[in-house]
């Protein structure tokens, strides 16, 4: 078995390879202040809750996009795993021809993502991943990744209306039956919901022209994926494991 772990700004994703096949897989919050031994603690409750033996890990990969966090998390692979963890980066072979201005810079989670598109569903493709922030990316038709785009995330744009405008409440993410809100919670979640799915439909649109490809599948993934995926016409297919998938593909290709 391998554990492959994926440290975004809101969530840590993990899940628990045999072979091809994904067994566990589970989210923790990202924590920055949280130590080694606390994650520990998590790690350990989770895979004794689910009937893992540590002992049968033989391998741990991970992709990070929040730098604090990836000393913290080798540091409690080393001491509860007993494993040094792959850290996707420099050095590590993702098979992935990255055609960007500068390749060192790319987000280890779009490349993660990207890995595993091209091997799941081939090119052209646009990736959308739905986290704290959106990411948009694209791949061409031999699989090389071209850039995207960077916006903000369903829940930092709405954190962002509510505490800048006093008489906003906080309110749940979830889709209102009209678009005309008819009070003051629909209405924000009438733009927030269905201008976000507008959002994605004309930036993928925009990138289908510039791609100058028609035939582009679009796969959403991420935390959110759901929530937009049923108001966007523009992607085709929801994958939620995507991450977790090229954490293996990439797992792969280096041992
Ligand atoms: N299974 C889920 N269902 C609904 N919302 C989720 C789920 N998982 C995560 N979220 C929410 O989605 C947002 C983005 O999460 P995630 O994709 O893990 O972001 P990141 O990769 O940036 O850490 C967060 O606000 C999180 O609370
Ligand atoms: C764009 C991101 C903030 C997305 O992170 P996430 O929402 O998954 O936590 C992350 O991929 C990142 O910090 N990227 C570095 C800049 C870049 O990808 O060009
Ligand atoms: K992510």
């Amino acid at each position: 078995m391998i554990l492959v772990i994926d440290i975004g700004n809101t969530n840590i994703v993990l899940g628990i390879y045999k072979g091809r096949e994904l067994l566990h897989h589970f989210r923790l919050s990202t924590v920055r202040q949280s130590t080694a031994d606390e994650y520990g603690v998590s790690f350990h409750n989770l895979f004794h809750m689910s009937g893992i033996n540590v002992a049968d890990i033989r391998g741990v990969i991970m992709s990070s996009v929040v730098p604090p966090m990836v000393h913290v998390i080798e540091e409690m692979c080393r001491k509860y795993i007993h494993k040094h963890p792959l850290m996707v980066g420099p050095g590590i072979k993702t098979g992935l021809n990255l055609r960007n201005e500068n390749p060192r810079e790319v987000g280890a989670d779009r490349i993660v993502n990207a890995v595993a598109a091209v091997d799941l569903y081939k090119g052209p493709l646009v990736v959308v991943d739905f986290g704290t922030a959106t990411t948009f990316d694209c791949i061409d038709e031999k699989g090389a990744y071209l850039g995207g785009a960077i916006v903000p995330g369903i829940g930092i744009a709405t954190e962002a209306l509510v505490q800048r405008a006093s008489k906003l409440p906080r309110i749940e993410l979830e889709k209102p039956k009209k678009v005309i809100g008819r009070n003051t919670v629909h209405a924000m979640q009438a733009g927030i919901i269905f201008g976000y799915a507008g959002q994605v439909d004309g930036i993928v649109k925009r990138m289908k022209q510039e791609m100058g490809a028609p035939l582009v599948k679009v796969v959403a993934t991420g935390g959110l994926a759901e929530l937009i995926a049923g108001e966007s016409e523009a992607i085709d297919e929801v994958n939620p494991l995507l991450t977790l998938e090229g954490l293996r593909i990439i797992y792969e290709r280096n041992s």
